[in-house]
């Protein structure tokens, strides 16, 4: 469980968080949506502690991430899998090499079971046959699913995901949040995703908050957004034709 409270973060005197309170709770899948500049990725580094806030406290199960040693910090972010936008792969290693990385950096294993688990890892995304391929040399989406290989690898607590259905067609962008989803409630991981997809918001949103300049002004699930009134979700999400449809097929 991740809790966040009255979390602040600005630039140069420019407030950009204005006092979030959320708490994300482990197997779900926790949806940060809103406008461009709506401060969600200034959310998501303030929470993985790559930014000091200004105010507030974000606590891991309980650990005030502030108060902790850097030895300790060093410990939280080996329980934390990370899946950046474009997948953020090493392109001079081939994919087992790059699933492989995390465990070489942190894990105390022999080298054989470093190669187990990352085999494991790699087969948990039906990506068996691509080990000694080289990023360049797979798909988008593949590439997506070897990120999620390598954020799982060290069998992470809390697991972040920025954007990750960028540059993914509609079908292969299913295909990975729900392999998100299914891996977030297999291993009971706190999954907390950044996301501009509002086919993700309703396949895979479990608890969603909007952002909105910098105030979170809803939070709810995948059901309760679609039947909400309230004017904030309206314009941000059912701006086009097709979610109004949507909207209009289910709130009878
Ligand atoms: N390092 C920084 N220094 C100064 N201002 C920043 C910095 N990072 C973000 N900002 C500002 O904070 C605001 C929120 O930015 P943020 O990147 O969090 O938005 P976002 O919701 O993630 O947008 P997008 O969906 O386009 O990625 C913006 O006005 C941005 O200019």
């Amino acid at each position: 469980m991740i809790e966040v409270n009255g979390l602040k973060k600005g630039f140069n005197g420019t407030e950009v968080l204005k006092g979030i309170d959320v708490v994300f709770e482990p197997g779900k899948t926790n949806l940060i949506i809103g406008r461009s500049g709506s401060g969600k990725t200034v959310f998501l580094k303030s929470v993985l502690g790559l930014y000091d806030i200004d105010a507030g406290s974000i606590r891991y199960d309980g650990r005030d991430v502030a108060e902790l040693s850097k030895d300790e910090r060093k410990l939280l972010r080996q329980e934390i899998g990370m899946v950046f936008q474009g997948g953020a792969l090493f392109d001079s290693q081939t994919v087992l090499e790059n699933v492989m990385f995390p465990l070489n950096f942190f894990a105390e294993m022999s080298d054989s079971e470093k190669k187990d688990r990352a085999d494991f890892c790699l087969s948990r995304v039906q990506l068996e046959n691509a080990h000694q391929r080289f990023p360049a040399e797979i798909s988008g989406g593949m590439q997506k699913r070897v990120a999620i290989a390598r954020a799982i690898a060290m069998n992470p607590k809390y697991l972040f995901c920025d954007e990750p259905n960028s540059g993914l067609d509609p079908e292969t962008a299913i295909v990975i949040d729900n392999l998100i989803q299914e891996i977030t409630e297999e291993y009971n991981i706190t999954t907390v995703v950044n996301t501009h997809d509002m086919n993700s918001v309703l396949e895979i949103g479990d608890h969603i908050i909007l952002l909105k300049e910098g105030y979170k002004v809803w939070e709810g699930n995948k059901d309760e957004i679609l039947h909400s009134d309230e004017r904030d979700v309206l314009d941000f999400v059912f701006t086009s034709e097709l979610f109004k449809k949507v909207r209009a097929a289910q709130v009878k």
